[in-house]
């Protein structure tokens, strides 16, 4: 685990000290769009973009399950990185194996954050929006790729589906905020804390959290009501890691996700949307957070449990 300093790799954690233990997640830097407007750096074509990402990775996971929503699947080509990420971070397997960095052929994810720009400073991380013309980085910020992806491609691929209504946006950005700052970062925010107020801080800040979640889904079927948004896609992928990982490696241990009969339910109706399933890898996640953060988990053991099954039908019809 490391990042970029006056261009080289350097090897180190989060440093929490200048915020009394707090882990404070770093801005993303690329944030450019694709588009056909007048001028647009990145304009709308097939097989000219490509996405980096991590199966284990929660915001690399918006992404895949956005691909697959918007049935971008013959559009934007994806390289997925190993499950482990050591001293030099994101790691891509020889190539010719599962893992291999498809375009390039490089070892590590760090070189082509340098390719695209020589002078990035900072922490290399997925999911990456990657222009093969340009040989460089559209943009590494998650929450924008999937809006991306939701409507940039419409007229290639004839899907319309809408994640994002306009008369939704506002109560939409209003609910992701909430979440984000609570929940999906929440769980990072409780399991890289380094001193017990800030653990204590976030880890009641998420409870209170779900708490809220389990009472809104018992009377709604989707966080927007009856309409199925990209507020749900980017809660499913933190809520399908929790009782892998967050519960026991982050110590986000006051219940299990499946102690609370609304939240699991609606995680299994949401895995079981066409496509969905061949997004998720918990084994694979498992490995790359218990095997990865050596200051949380020194022995990189992964635990065999719990045993999980998100095929089981759900309830959400009656809702
Ligand atoms: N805000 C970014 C966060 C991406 C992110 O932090 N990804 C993690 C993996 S889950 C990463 O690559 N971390 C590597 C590091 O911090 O060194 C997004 O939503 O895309």
């Amino acid at each position: 685990m490391g990042l970029i300093v006056n261009g080289k790799w350097v090897d180190n954690w989060y440093d929490t000290t200048a915020s009394k233990g707090k882990f404070e997640r770093q801005e993303s830097r690329f944030r450019a769009t694709i588009s056909n407007e007048p001028d647009s750096q990145y304009p709308v074509e097939a097989d000219r973009y490509h996405l980096y990402v991590s199966l284990a990775c929660p915001w690399a996971h918006r992404t895949l399950i956005f691909r697959q929503l918007k049935q971008l699947e013959g559009i934007i080509s994806v390289s997925v990185v190993q499950a482990q990420m050591l001293e030099n971070g994101w790691e891509f397997g020889e190539p010719g194996t599962p893992y291999e960095d498809n375009l390039y052929q490089q070892q590590y994810l760090y070189e082509l954050y340098l390719k695209s720009a020589s002078d990035y400073q900072g922490r290399v991380t997925v999911p990456v929006l990657w222009d093969k013309k340009t040989q460089t980085i559209v943009n590494n910020e998650s929450s924008d790729i999937i809006r991306i992806f939701n409507t940039a491609f419409n007229q290639l691929t004839g899907n319309d589906l809408d994640f994002y209504p306009e008369h939704l946006r506002s109560d939409i950005d209003q609910i992701n905020e909430r979440i984000y700052h609570t929940i999906n970062n929440g769980v990072y925010r409780v399991g890289f804390a380094t001193s017990q107020v800030a653990y204590e801080q976030a880890y009641d800040e998420l409870f209170e959290s779900l708490d809220w979640l389990e009472q809104h889904l018992s009377a709604n079927r989707y966080l927007m009501g009856d309409t199925l948004t990209e507020a749900d896609w980017r809660l499913l992928t933190t809520l399908l890691r929790f009782d892998a990982v967050y519960h026991g490696h982050f110590k986000c241990n006051r219940n299990k996700l499946n102690e609370f009969h609304h939240i699991s339910n609606y995680v299994r109706e949401l895995y079981q949307v066409e496509g969905i399933a061949s997004t998720v890898d918990i084994p694979y996640t498992k490995l790359h957070y218990y095997g990865s953060h050596r200051t949380i988990n020194p022995t990189l053991v992964v635990p065999k449990g719990p045993e999980q099954n998100f095929d089981l039908p759900h309830d959400r019809a009656s809702i």
